[in-house]
């Protein structure tokens, strides 16, 4: 009883729902302190052996059971003869998925694989991680998404539809696993450069989390990708007889702010305050507001407009060696001035603030933004968007990119308008006519909606840029030199961020943390990458650069007071790549 007495001397009613029983078990749902009238859910846990220990992707190795294992597990005749490793079993995965030519037939061996045997799936995706990231990362996870009715064959994740009104929180305990450090959250209106996919944006969730494992060491277990459905605006998916999701249009306004509500504060008591909720492909409308509410109550981070902020500061900051110059001394111009857009200029507005100890007013007047009606100016301010207000610098209506190019003279340029090849070949070589070596940043993805691709992007400039895209693109060979593109995508941030959250028990997240994230991954590029003309560090190297990352974002909270995990671990880097999931069989006894 020594922990109801606990409780007691705490101050907690006997019957609080984290009160422990005797034995010590934590009763998370207090299934044993409701009372009679109260509903509970019934979960039972067993030891899985024989055939549903196979059926287990979490305990599932496939033929690697040992002989011992096998007898002590009630496999035997189960499996063929043969012991097979880890390791060769990876071999033969990665050779039966180069013989698919499709990458969405990739993709689907892939997501087989994680629901057959989960550590395989993450041994494949750590070991191969740039081949297979653009099968269950951008590109291919957007035709996944946009055919997810299709190929839909076993739910992932939470589905969290408008009918779950009023029992949010019985949702979240559906859920097997208890300990969730992450939730990955979407409602389907914005997925990647596609629109409004409904409730099949599941495919984003999953991918995130996916790389939540792979690429930060987040325990697969820990993370939970969540879908909310408020229904969609996308006539063919509501047309579609294998459409998956509700068939009505969006709620909005108080509906929807409702529903949002309601979801924040079952998170909040199903799993406690250090859980991290991201915010994944919203649509601009709802996803500032969202941030903002729920940023000084939660820990919430919202990867379009915080994650890619980080990502491309820690680029820009890096192509400095090759460019020249302080962050001051740059002009930037955006195309797109939505999430992606404004948040990244937010955040190089105030590192160049703390740089050069100029008010953020004047740091931000470095900064234009175009979006589908033309540069934004003051002129235009009564009717914007309240996020765009702050970049509408004095200056006379331009009407269009190229106007914008040939009036601001930017040496950055970046796309984040989810609109392919915008970045003409006039445009480009309107850039490459101010510029020594413009730095050209097309964010945008999928692949199809990059803002030019890396070929165009050296041809127009005759070899002088500087690449990067969202979605990966092949090395290109241009009067032969080749010049290696870099991969300008929050995967590099959002991973070793949350992990530099969990780790530390962070309860919020602050703008000094990302700065902190993007100075951690700036400082991985090595003199061997900038020789390439690269500005990111390769994905191979993604576990080292995220348990930097992890470490510098722990470090702030720590100093920040927002850490809760305390005493604070003396070498961070050290006890980040600790935390970190490996997957690598485990031997049962
Ligand atoms: N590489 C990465 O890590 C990331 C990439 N992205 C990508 O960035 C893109 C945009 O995302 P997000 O910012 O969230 O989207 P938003 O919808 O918030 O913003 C899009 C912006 O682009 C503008 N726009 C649209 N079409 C045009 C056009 N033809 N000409 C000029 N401007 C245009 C819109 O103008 P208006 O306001 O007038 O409608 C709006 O300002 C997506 O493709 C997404 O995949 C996003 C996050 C991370
Ligand atoms: C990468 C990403 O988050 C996006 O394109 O939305
Ligand atoms: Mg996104």
């Amino acid at each position: 009883m020594e922990s109801t007495l606990k409780d007691l001397r705490d101050g907690a009613s006997v019957l609080h729902p984290k009160s422990s029983v005797a034995g010590g078990v934590t009763d998370i749902y207090g299934e044993d302190a409701a009372t009679e009238d109260q509903l509970v859910t019934p979960w039972t846990f067993s030891v899985a052996s024989g055939y549903s220990l196979l059926r287990d992707p979490q305990h599932n190795k496939g033929l690697a059971f040992t002989e011992r294992e096998r007898d002590a597990h009630y496999l035997c005749g189960l499996l063929p003869p043969a012991i097979i490793p880890q390791q060769l079993q990876e071999k033969k995965l990665m050779q039966n998925i180069r013989n698919y030519q499709v990458p969405l037939q990739k993709y689907m061996a892939m997501m087989d694989l994680e629901e057959r045997n989960e550590r395989l799936f993450y041994k494949l995706l750590i070991d191969n991680v740039e081949e297979l990231l653009p099968i269950v990362y951008t590109p291919t996870v957007g035709e996944a998404c946009q055919k997810y009715g299709s190929i839909f064959k076993r739910p992932q994740g939470l589905y969290i539809s408008l009918k779950e009104r009023g029992k949010i929180l019985e949702v979240l305990k559906n859920w097997p696993q208890r300990s969730i450090q992450v939730i990955v959250v979407t409602d389907g209106e914005r997925i990647l450069g596609l629109g409004d996919l409904g409730c099949q944006g599941m495919g984003i969730p999953v991918g995130k989390l996916a790389l939540y494992t792979a690429l930060g060491g987040v325990r697969p277990s820990a993370c939970l990708p969540i879908t909310i459905d408020v229904g969609t605006n996308n006539e063919t998916l509501l047309n579609d007889e294998f459409y998956i999701g509700l068939r009505q249009k969006r709620a909005t306004g108080q509906e929807y702010a409702e529903l949002l509500q309601e979801f924040m504060t079952a998170v909040k008591q199903n799993y406690g305050e250090k859980v991290l909720v991201q915010f994944e492909d919203f649509a601009n409308h709802n996803a500032f507001e969202l941030l903002a509410k729920y940023g000084t109550t939660h820990l919430v981070f919202n990867d379009d407009i915080q994650g890619t902020a980080s990502v491309v500061l820690a680029g820009v900051v890096a192509a400095l060696k090759l460019l020249g110059g302080k962050l001051s001394d740059h002009t930037f111009l955006f195309l797109g001035a939505g999430e992606a857009g404004t948040g990244i200029a937010e955040l190089i507005a105030l590192e160049m603030s703390k740089q050069a100890k100029a008010p953020l007013e004047e740091t931000r007047k470095k900064i234009w933004l175009v979006d589908s009606k033309g540069l934004i100016v003051s002129s235009r301010k009564e009717s914007l968007q309240h996020f765009k207000k702050p970049w509408a610098h004095e200056h006379e209506p331009v009407k269009d990119l190229l106007g914008a190019v040939k009036a601001i003279k930017p040496t950055i340029l970046i796309g984040s308008s989810g609109v392919g090849r915008t970045f003409t070949k006039e445009i480009i070589e309107a850039l490459a006519s101010i510029n020594e070596k413009p730095l050209i940043m097309a964010l945008s993805n999928p692949t199809s909606q990059s803002e030019c691709t890396a070929e165009e992007a050296y041809n127009w400039t005759k070899g002088k840029a500087i690449f990067a895209s969202g979605s990966p693109f092949d090395p290109v060979e241009y009067e032969g030199k080749v010049f290696v593109p870099g991969q300008a995508n929050n995967a590099y941030i959002f991973p070793g961020f949350g992990l530099g959250l969990v780790i530390s028990g962070a309860i919020r997240v602050h703008d000094d943390m990302l700065l902190s994230a993007s100075e951690a991954l700036a400082g991985q590029v090595t003199e061997e990458n900038f020789e390439k003309g690269l500005i990111y560090p390769p994905f191979s190297n993604i576990r080292k650069i995220s348990a930097n990352i992890a470490a510098k974002v722990a470090a702030k909270a720590y100093e920040l007071g927002l850490a809760t995990h305390l005493p604070r671990p003396t070498d961070l880097v050290k006890y980040a790549e600790s935390c970190m999931y490996s997957p690598v069989y485990r031997n049962y006894r």
